[in-house]
């Protein structure tokens, strides 16, 4: 076995989506404080300074920041898909990993914009309809190999959401570095509307609660992992095998534990989930440091173990953070564009995933036998075709063949 692949510098793709004011807001009496100006910069202004003040006259209550792609309430769950994640399709089928997670404070959109609703669904289903079509239209040429696992990320233990009985899991890294979970359940269809089931249930086992600031509250991360592996049909001595990761990452609400009113319980939770946040945050900050002589302390939690790779590694990654319109979530939204501003110095090192696999000998008769099959699947798909125009020129009807339907 022989890795090849060469490797290049990519930068981290950061966007930002404005939900809309929430009603609660709007009864509160909140304002609209933050503005999408136009496709890349937004707008945030400080309610509290008061433009009458003579003394700051000169200071700005508004403060600009730019991004690769910005949202407000107006854009559409397709647009977003489309602007951050459809492109990372084609790298997926030909080896390069790729990640995708949402950020931000509670209720601010995260799980909107990956999960959505089954009207709106959002990047995950989405995103394998698209993996799915794609492995459709080269399949003739290509074989492909799916599989997926949803996981949450609670109180730093790991559960299995396609299968929670299982108990916590443990991660482990393999002989090449890369970081597993052990024990985890693989789903293997390329049904995508039974994945929309299978993840709909998943996420209703989130460990969710009502916080003062949001009703139905994900206090976990959640992480949905696609591993797809690309061979050529046409088998050889020597034969090329790809195979890469999609991460897709719904993350905990980044908000202060104070800001939530919470206690007991939630407060150590809070904890937990700001230990996984606060080592991401201080990976971002060394891995953002432009001097780049700061260390990245990946293991100081099992989020950032596990993104090990997403964000200093080997991959295509792009963050999505969320904030509210309103004048009463200010704080929050300034830490939160703070937060992704600085995540847009990231550079991670992309390389295709390509093993070169040369056969024993030994393996001849498996490469025989999957070439006789190969010929079986050719020789009906041919016999289908000349039934069909068999049909065509002397029943000028529907046949109902695969081609008619
Ligand atoms: N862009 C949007 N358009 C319409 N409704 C939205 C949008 N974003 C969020 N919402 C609504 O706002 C509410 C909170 O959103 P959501 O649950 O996705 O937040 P969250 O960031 O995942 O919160 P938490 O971290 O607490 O889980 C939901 O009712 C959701 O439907």
């Amino acid at each position: 076995m022989k890795e090849t692949g060469e490797s290049k510098e990519q930068q981290l793709t950061v966007a930002l989506r404005i939900r809309p004011l929430s009603d609660a807001e709007q009864e509160e009496g909140a304002t609209i404080v933050a503005h999408r100006v136009d496709e890349q910069v937004v707008v945030l202004m400080d309610p509290m300074e008061d433009p009458d003040d003579i003394l700051r006259a000169n200071r700005s209550r508004e403060k600009t920041y730019m991004f690769d792609v910005a949202f407000d309430f107006s854009a559409s769950q397709e647009e977003v898909y489309r602007a951050t994640t459809k492109g990372l399709i084609e790298g997926l089928i030909s080896g390069y990993n790729a990640t995708v997670f949402a950020y931000g404070p509670t209720g601010c959109g995260k799980t909107y914009t990956m999960l959505g609703t089954d009207k709106e669904p959002g990047i995950y289903v989405r995103t394998l309809n698209d993996l799915f079509r794609a492995i459709e239209e080269t399949s003739d040429d290509m074989l492909y190999s799916v599989s997926m696992s949803y996981l949450e990320i609670y109180n730093e233990m790991i559960r299995d959401l396609l299968n929670p009985s299982s108990g916590f899991l443990d991660l482990r890294e393999d002989a090449k570095g890369v970081i597993q979970v052990a024990g985890i359940t693989e789903v293997s269809t390329i049904n995508a509307q039974e994945i929309m089931e299978l993840l709909m249930k998943g996420n209703k086992l989130r460990t969710q609660e009502p916080t003062a600031a949001n009703k139905t509250s994900s206090r976990s991360h959640a992480v949905l992992q696609v591993a797809v592996k690309q061979q050529s049909r046409s088998r050889d001595v020597l034969q090329e095998v790809r195979f890469a990761r999609l991460f897709m990452i719904d993350l905990a609400g980044s908000e202060r534990a104070a800001q939530t009113q919470n206690r007991g319980q939630r407060l150590k939770e809070g904890a937990h989930i700001n230990r996984s946040l606060l080592a991401l945050g201080n990976c971002i900050n060394a891995l953002s440091d432009k001097a780049g002589n700061k260390y990245v302390n990946y293991r100081d939690s099992k989020l950032t173990r596990l993104l090990k790779d997403s964000l200093g590694g080997n991959s295509r990654t792009v963050m999505i953070a969320h904030i509210s319109p309103a004048s009463v979530a200010f704080e929050e939204s300034r830490n939160t564009l703070t937060y992704a501003d600085r995540a847009k110095s990231i550079r991670t090192r992309v390389k295709k995933n390509l093993i070169n696999v040369s056969y024993h000998i030994a393996q001849y008769t498996s490469i025989i036998s999957d070439l006789r099959s190969e010929i079986q699947r050719l020789k009906k798909k041919i016999a289908d075709q000349a039934g069909h125009i068999y049909s065509i020129t002397y029943y000028p009807f529907f046949c109902g063949c695969w081609l008619c339907l």
